[in-house]
């Protein structure tokens, strides 16, 4: 360890954690005063509470990060409570000099943030917040009437153009300040024990920034070849599975980009290939512009004419979904993919979640909450933003006739079943053509595979065609109002 007299430089670190092309960081070692790293759990009424999976995936995160910062010769130090008191308490105690931090563009965190630099400030201390996690900061991104952009297509256009900075390697040279006391991350208790329900978890992921070089370096190298074409295939592993790690800062979009145009530069993947990876990245951009500027967005329609909506939310409907058990094949495998591994396939997303508001009708903010609760990639943009769009609510979302038809859906994607197969085993026997809907196998054909529908497997929960109508229904009355 290094020492030198100047006053610490504390480092709050948040949803950035990661040592490499971290802009505080760097900052915060640049300005030579010893280091101390921060990470604070945060209870404050304004702050959404983190959901079970996000939980156990912040865990995991913090305890790769500490271990990296203690091959450095640091310490990562915990604190729990209101980062308000939190901040300026710890600053005093090691008398800190600087604070450093990335920006973060939830409405709460906003005020957290600004209420805190004041107070640091008017304490003397010097405060200096970075872009970590952006591409680009939402207020720099306007259309010609210098508004924010509603539709993604222009917005994509216009940002994909702008400068992007190259990342940043980490650094070396080190200088620690003496560390203060820390809490003890198990204390936390972030990873649930009675029951232990995260086993899935474990087995399908590596949290943190080692996790997620590897699995950049996998999908460079396996998957962005095809990624456009096999993107759709839940049955097919072609994504990246990026999404925790850039939900958490375990990787930061600029490290993705750097690595992708690298490989373009090399002539390793087809532009088509890229291009649609690249715009992937994007939606997520799009997702946080419009969080910052729709500080509501996971609790309020961004369109208002919904507000008049009618839902039903029936509970044996949403119980049904929420345990994989609606008697729709794709639905089930893919509520039970989110229940066991925490993460669902997109295309599956967007089925599931249209299953529920619209077959359903059921509120999408209660598919918001159950996807916040149970994803590990639950993210305060992009889940928000993703319901309301296919809601038909939200900005640039899903035209409202937009209802997607679980069998045909499934019948399309996921043609030989495997994906149903995998995750809803009590009726992998059943042949392809029966596979998304089971209710139209003959008495054989469901003896053969073991199947007796309403006992081994559920009846559908509601009927398609009535259902989707009663939708059209509601939403024609919407439009008509
Ligand atoms: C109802 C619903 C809820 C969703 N909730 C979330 C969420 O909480 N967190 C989340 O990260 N994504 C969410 N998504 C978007 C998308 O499903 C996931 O980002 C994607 O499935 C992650 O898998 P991947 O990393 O393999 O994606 P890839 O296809 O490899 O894409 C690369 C990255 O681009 C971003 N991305 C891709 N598609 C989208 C999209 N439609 N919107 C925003 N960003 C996107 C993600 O950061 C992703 O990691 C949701 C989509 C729907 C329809």
């Amino acid at each position: 360890m290094t020492s030198s007299s100047a006053a610490p430089a504390l480092v709050w670190l948040r949803n950035d954690l990661r040592l490499a092309d971290n802009p505080a960081l760097e900052a915060a070692r640049a300005s030579g005063r010893p280091l101390i790293l921060l990470y604070v759990l945060e209870v404050a009424d304004e702050i959404r509470p983190l959901g079970g999976a996000a939980r156990w995936w912040l865990g995991r995160s913090l305890a790769g990060l500490s271990h990296d910062i203690a091959a450095l010769g640091g310490t990562l130090v915990l604190r729990s409570g209101d980062a308000r008191r939190v901040l300026p308490d710890i600053a005093a105690e090691t008398g800190a000099g600087a604070i450093y931090w990335n920006r973060r563009y939830g409405a709460a965190e906003i005020a957290t943030d600004t209420a805190l630099k004041l107070t640091l400030r008017e304490k003397g201390l010097e405060t200096a917040s970075f872009n970590a996690a952006l591409l680009h900061e939402p207020w720099t991104v306007r259309t010609q009437k210098n508004e924010p952009y509603k539709v993604f297509t222009p917005f994509f256009r216009a940002a994909h153009t702008m400068h992007v900075r190259a990342p940043a390697r980490l650094g070396s040279g080190w200088t620690w300040a003496r560390a203060p006391n820390s809490e003890r991350l198990v204390d936390w208790r972030l990873e649930p024990r009675a029951p232990d329900w995260a086993g899935g978890l474990r087995d399908a992921w590596i949290p943190g920034e080692a996790g997620a070089r590897a699995a950049l370096e996998q999908f460079l190298a396996q998957r962005l070849s095809g990624y456009a074409s096999r993107r759709d295939r839940p049955d097919i592993e072609g994504t990246s599975r990026l999404s925790p790690y850039l939900r958490f800062g375990n990787i930061s979009p600029h490290q993705i980009l750097g690595a992708v145009r690298h490989r373009e530069a090399r002539g390793d993947a087809r532009g088509a290939d890229i291009a649609k990876f690249v715009s992937e990245i994007y939606w997520r951009e799009f997702s946080y512009h419009l969080l910052f500027h729709n500080p509501n967005l996971a609790d309020q329609n961004f369109n208002p004419r919904f507000d008049r909506f009618e839902w039903r939310n029936d509970d044996a409907v949403e119980r049904a979904w929420q345990k994989g058990r609606t008697g729709f094949p794709i639905i089930d495998a893919g509520m039970r993919q989110l229940w066991q591994t925490g993460w669902m396939h997109n295309r599956v997303r967007m089925i599931t979640a249209s299953f529920l508001i619209k077959h359903g009708l059921t509120d999408w903010r209660r598919g918001e909450a159950w996807f916040w609760d149970t994803l590990v990639d639950a993210d305060p943009a992009s889940n928000a933003a993703s319901w309301q769009w296919v809601a038909g609510s939200g900005a640039d979302a899903a035209p409202y006739f937009r209802i997607f038809n679980p069998v045909l859906q499934g019948e399309k994607f996921d043609p030989d079943g495997a994906y149903v197969r995998h995750f809803v085993p009590e009726i992998a026997k059943l042949p392809a053509n029966v596979i998304h809907k089971p209710w139209r196998a003959t008495a054989d054909v469901l003896h053969r595979a073991d199947v007796v529908l309403g006992e081994t497997y559920p009846n559908p929960v509601l009927d398609l065609d009535t259902s989707r109508r009663r939708a059209l229904e509601h939403l024609d009355r919407l439009r008509d109002e």
